[in-house]
């Protein structure tokens, strides 16, 4: 395969880092075309549908691209806002904010987001990095609990790019932050301050998107880790376990996914006698449909027709301070070991002069 030309590293020319911050991607707008381009790329990659490409190929073209793309652009229309998809709006400023809390730490580093799937795409924003003088880039993705699904799918595009690019930066990769401190404290705080407003529900669900459930034999970590922050987010929030339910949203397709399914968990407390229910999904970094639609809209009415009487989703961490300096707090750790800033700043410069000077050396 021809590597295209790129131009020589030019000594004395500023080695940049950067940090490349990816989430799933979204339609570019919400009819049925958009998402039809968008979920024919999703549905295409082999590590969000593990079944033999001649068994998967004509249901993906005869039955799912055919029919779903009007059925979700609907519900895309009714979650769109004026500046685009919600996914695509936070995770935009998420890196924004990123950039800057990175460069009041004194990292000086190169922020730029990408989505797995639709624009910016993951080759698009590593040539952009690259081009600004990116020699080493940190993959970040928006996602705290690991699975081959989702985080692995951001390495196969990343090592994709770097197997069509002559020099290749120094990569590194966050796996999975379904554990860290700032993370957990961040949701909690959140929540916290939902209940502080709004008083203590009956019942907490955490809610997190599904797989389908022979990942989880298969070894896919995800299903633990969901379990894991769940667990931590509870002890943070000082709840009994009674008083809370994790469940799995989102699923597709005929197989079994990850249980308890969320909808049928929400209409069983309704039916058991719980009026106040308050869902939050601790997965998902930045609303998207999967929170704002399924969620805050269709879990909300599945539980209302059920009997209960009030629903509260509790959005997710978006651009929450806290959040952004728990992100912030794991790149930094992540980034360890990588000088920052390779050319000399003034006063660099000066302390080497006033060096050599000391020394006698000529100048
Ligand atoms: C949070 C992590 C996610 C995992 C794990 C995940 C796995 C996964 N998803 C599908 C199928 C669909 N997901 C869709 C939307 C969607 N999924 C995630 C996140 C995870 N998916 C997000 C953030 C979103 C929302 C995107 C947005 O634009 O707001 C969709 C598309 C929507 C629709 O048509 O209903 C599909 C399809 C599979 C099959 C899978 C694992 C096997
Ligand atoms: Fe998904
Ligand atoms: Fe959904």
């Amino acid at each position: 395969m021809p590597f295209a030309p790129e131009p020589a590293f030019q000594h004395g020319q500023p080695q940049t880092t950067g940090v490349l911050y990816c989430n799933l991607g979204t339609p570019d707008a919400p009819t049925a075309p958009a998402v039809r381009r968008y979920l024919k790329e999703f549905l295409s990659d082999p590590r969000v549908v593990e079944i033999p490409r001649a068994a998967w190929l004509p249901i993906l073209y005869g039955a799912i691209l055919p029919l779903r793309p009007a059925k979700s652009a609907a519900k895309y229309a009714t979650i769109w806002t004026k500046d685009g998809s919600p996914l695509k709006v936070w995770t935009a400023k998420q890196a924004t904010l990123l950039q800057g809390w990175l460069g009041e730490h004194g990292h000086r580093v190169k922020v730029r987001y990408a989505m797995r799937y639709g624009s910016p795409s993951i080759a698009s924003q590593l040539d952009a990095l690259k081009a600004e003088g990116a020699t080493r880039i940190l993959v970040l993705s928006a996602y705290p609990q690991y699975s081959g699904t989702t985080t692995a799918s951001v390495v196969d595009a990343v090592n994709d790019w770097a197997g069509r690019v002559r020099s290749i930066p120094e990569l590194r990769f966050v796996n999975r932050y379904h554990d860290d401190r700032g993370y957990l404290a961040a949701l909690a705080a959140r929540i916290q301050r939902h209940w502080a407003e709004h008083g203590q529900p009956d019942h907490f669900v955490m809610s997190f998107h599904g797989v389908p459930q022979r990942t989880l034999q298969l070894g896919d970590p995800y299903h633990c880790e969901c379990h894991k922050t769940a667990r931590m987010l509870a002890t943070w929030l000082q709840l009994e376990p009674e008083r809370y339910s994790v469940t799995f949203q989102s699923r597709f397709g005929k197989a079994k996914w990850l249980e308890p399914y969320t909808e049928p968990t929400l209409v069983a407390l309704a039916r058991k006698g719980v009026r106040r229910v308050d869902v939050a999904c601790p997965g998902f970094t930045a609303d998207c449909l999967e929170t704002l639609e399924e969620i805050a809209q269709e879990g909300r009415d599945a539980f209302l027709q059920a009997g209960g009487k009030s629903f509260e989703f509790i959005p997710c961490l978006n651009d929450d301070p806290a959040w952004i300096a728990a992100l912030g707090a794991i790149a930094v750790r992540h980034l360890q070991g990588w000088p920052t800033e390779q050319a000399p700043d003034k006063a660099g410069l000066a302390a080497s002069k006033a060096a050599a000077l000391a020394m006698g050396a000529e100048r």
